[in-house]
């Protein structure tokens, strides 16, 4: 998969280069480049913004640059990601659909954001994605980029080295994962439950499975709304 984020702050991208994406980049599973937008400015002050029609606070990006950026960097047909508060969530379904593509464009907003002509024409070209990483304002979508870089790249087969785990993450059957234990088996006056202890199997996959409805109806009763129960599942929420 090729990954293109475009950005006037390169350098805040510098994480994708590390750790476990790092790996899958030098493995050759993921192609990433970052490119500085101000590349595509057609002034010596390399402009990327202005004031904004109708008035108001702060700044937005001119769409010019981004025209350009776009019209080099994009393959036509690549989906182009634009995060942005006022976006459909962006979800582990969403990450999986789009590891499945054979590439991505990210727009990195700053100032109040990117002039909604810049995106709306970027629709002529391919897919366009305006997606929000949650209900909270954050100062550009440069971070919003990094999470949605690693979600989506933890699909791709080969990066995450134990491809269960993936499976197994929370919200891949919709639901919360439960809570996971290790060495020692009492630390501290805490006992790891017995069941895991237990080489029952069986019984061990019905306890996980209790503990992730237990722990989603209670911090994410919305999520429940999505899932299947089982008669068993029903049981252990009503236990
Ligand atoms: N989910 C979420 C996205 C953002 C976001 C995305 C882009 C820009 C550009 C300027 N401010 C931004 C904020 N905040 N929260």
């Amino acid at each position: 998969m090729r990954i293109d984020v475009l950005t006037i702050f390169p350098e805040y991208l510098a994480p994708l280069g590390q750790a476990l994406l790092g790996k899958a980049a030098a493995k050759g599973l993921v192609e990433i480049g970052v490119h500085d937008l101000r590349r595509w400015t057609d002034d010596v002050h390399r402009t990327v913004d202005d004031s904004p029609y109708g008035g108001g606070p702060g700044m937005v990006m001119r769409p010019e640059p981004w025209g350009r950026a776009l019209a080099e960097v994009r393959r036509p047909g690549t989906r182009l990601v634009v995060p942005t508060p006022a976006g459909r969530p962006f979800t582990q379904a969403v990450a999986a659909q789009w590891a499945t593509e054979p590439g991505l464009v990210f727009a990195c907003g700053r100032y109040e954001g990117i002039d909604q002509r810049a995106v709306d024409d970027a629709a002529a070209h391919g897919p366009v994605s305006e997606v929000s990483i949650g209900d909270y304002v954050l100062a550009g979508g440069e971070s919003a980029v990094l999470v949605m870089v690693e979600a989506v790249s933890r699909f791709i087969p080969g990066v995450v080295g134990n491809a269960e785990s993936v499976e197994l993450d929370s919200h891949a059957d919709g639901l919360l994962e439960g809570p996971s234990y290790t060495r020692p088996a009492v630390w501290r006056g805490h006992e790891v439950p017995p069941v895991l202890l237990s080489g029952d199997h069986a019984a061990i996959a019905r306890w996980r499975r209790a503990e992730s409805l237990r722990r989603t109806a209670d911090r994410r009763p919305d999520l429940l709304a999505g899932v299947e129960l089982t008669a068993a599942d029903r049981a252990a929420l009503d236990a």
